[in-house]
């Protein structure tokens, strides 16, 4: 055996024993809880995260490993759950969510059932993937506001340090931050870096892209965000004194982040499109624009009331039709030609954005699984890819090429010109990792001042199905099995064609049934031509559940 072999084995062995070690202080709590890194990584009651966290460090360092050392992020936070939730997800180095094939090691790690299996698992990942284990490896974290967000983070740590990463802390930041981050660190040695990567650089880019799209446009009229109480609020701010008062003013609501109990209560993103209603905090003033963001900032929904009061949400669907809308039409005047606009929605999306993006608009449409990494890769399909979740989660994805071609484009007029710049201006508006709620608010901004348009004239373009989002509890969820992007059930059999006879008897009726991945329960979505029979449709739908 060569010295090198030696010493490198001397250096795994002594890598496999620290991972035992600081394991015994991370220890899996309980084994009844089984682990899954579900839609958006691992989420669940914080106290039961301490050997999930230590563990995804592992992971992480592996995933960098295999990557040649590119660095990895992973983000501390449990979005719109509850205060006492929290969470943990890995970025890739491109600022997307982690591949989907690694999600099974995740879940591998954080279910090993003792110091020593662990250290075989991990092991075992290493041989089956050729990854060095004396390879270097980076890592880029942080964390939201939660109580529980610095406790995870030594866990966090402690996975990292046994691993031997060379690792960062960027403490509290958005998740989309930490996307934003990440592509920044692994595209600075290349011909197109993305930009500094740090918070600072973050609200620069973001500052300078929105100044430059609103050039000669009417400052937007005053704007009152619910930031749920969370990580948006203090963030928001920041961009806010960037961006100055000449730009744009803000009323900022529940930013109150030291209350960590307050976080997503009778609040935010999550809170106003299931309820369909004002957020606490939030003073109604007739046709002004409202938007609240989630927990971690990477959701924005939009809402307004009439002059009587009466309530309107402009969600993920109203955005990704705008979005769409602007972007089509930009093209069309530029003169720019051969570049595909797609929309990327889920089930969830309501029937009428669909319609009239497939019907007025004439875009594609394709319909993913639920979860932003679904949307993003089939974005990645068109050249331009506007995808949103109905709940506020999406962004719009530019391809390189299509930025080299707008890029190169030769107008032929000033009017042809001006919307090639809006277009580029409008890519480095919208943060391309990932949904990203500071991003998605200067996007709509910039649209409804290009319009000249309030939050009703938003509204016009369609309207909303009336729709019931119910979450029941079952005994397994993970019983329902799903097929044709979780718009149909195959498993247990025979519920599916119970679904089919129901909705059968409703106009316009539409109704799915799927598991979620982010909390112990089934969800029962159904629309339908009135609010009594979407509620009804809904009700009957979920009694079919009951006694399963
Ligand atoms: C109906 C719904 O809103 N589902 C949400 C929710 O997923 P579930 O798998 O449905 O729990 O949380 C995800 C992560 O934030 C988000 O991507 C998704 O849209
Ligand atoms: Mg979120």
């Amino acid at each position: 055996m060569s010295l090198d072999q030696e010493q490198q084995d001397q250096m795994i062995l002594h890598q496999l024993s620290q991972i035992e070690k600081f394991s015994s202080v991370h220890r899996r709590p309980d084994f009844d809880t089984n682990f899954a890194y579900g839609t958006a990584g691992f989420r669940m009651r914080a106290d039961l995260l301490d050997s999930v966290v230590y563990r995804v460090g592992l992971l992480a360092a592996l995933r960098s490993r295999k990557l040649d050392g590119e660095t990895i992020g992973v983000m501390i936070t449990a979005s719109h759950n509850p205060p006492e939730d929290n969470g943990v997800k890995l970025i890739d180095p491109q600022g997307e969510m982690l591949e989907a094939s690694w999600e099974v090691y995740a879940t591998k790690f954080a279910n090993a059932r003792s110091d020593e299996e662990l250290a075989r698992e991990y092991f075992n990942v290493a041989e089956t993937l050729k990854i060095r284990l004396d390879a270097p490896c980076k890592i880029a974290y942080g964390r939201d506001t939660r109580a529980s967000g610095p406790a995870l983070v030594s866990a966090l740590k402690d996975g990292l340090s046994a691993a031997g990463a060379e690792f960062s802390d960027y403490g509290v930041l958005t998740t989309p931050q930490l996307h934003y981050i990440v592509k920044c660190i692994n595209t600075a040695e290349t011909s197109s870096p993305y930009g500094e990567p740090s918070q600072a650089g973050y609200y620069k880019k973001l500052a300078a892209a929105f100044k430059a799209v609103m050039k000669g446009k009417p400052k937007p009229g005053l704007i009152t965000i619910d930031a749920a109480n969370g990580v948006g609020g203090p963030k928001l701010a920041e961009l806010l004194e960037v961006l100055g008062s000449e730009s744009l003013e803000a009323v900022i609501v529940n930013d109150d982040v030291e209350a960590t109990q307050k976080l997503n209560q009778q609040c935010g993103a999550d809170y106003v499109k299931t309820q369909q209603k004002l957020p606490a905090g939030a003073e109604p003033e007739a046709l002004q624009l409202y938007a609240s963001l989630d927990g971690d900032a990477d959701r924005i929904v939009f809402y307004y009331v009439d002059e009587a009061k009466k309530f309107f949400l402009l969600d993920g669907d109203k955005i990704a039709s705008l979005a769409a809308m602007f972007i089509q039409e930009l093209l069309e005047v530029s003169g720019v030609e051969d570049v595909e606009v797609g929309v990327v929605q889920t089930a969830y999306a309501n029937g009428s954005s669909t319609a009239y993006l497939q019907d007025v608009l004439k875009v594609p449409v394709t319909c993913t699984s639920t979860g932003v990494k679904h949307l993003h890769h089939a974005a990645q399909l068109y050249d331009i890819g506007v995808y949103f979740e109905a709940n506020g989660h999406g962004t719009v994805l530019f391809s390189a090429a299509t930025i080299k071609a707008l890029e190169s484009f030769e107008a032929a007029s000033p009017g042809q010109q001006s919307a090639v710049d809006t277009l580029l201006s409008l890519a480095d508006v919208i943060n391309q990792t990932v949904g990203d709620a500071l991003s998605d608010l200067l996007l709509v901004l910039t649209v409804l001042a290009h319009k000249s348009w309030g939050p009703s004239e938003w509204n016009m373009a369609y309207t909303d199905l009336p729709n019931r989002l119910v979450r029941v509890v079952v005994d397994d969820r993970f019983a329902f099995k799903t097929e044709d992007a979780e718009r149909r059930l195959v498993e247990p059999q025979g519920l599916q064609a119970q679904i089919d006879e129901l909705v059968k008897k409703y106009k316009f009726g539409r109704s799915f049934v799927r598991a979620s991945g982010t909390e112990d329960a089934v969800r029962v979505y159904a629309e339908a031509a009135t609010r009594l029979e979407a509620d009804e449709l809904a009700l009957k739908v979920s009694e079919l559940l009951k006694g399963l």
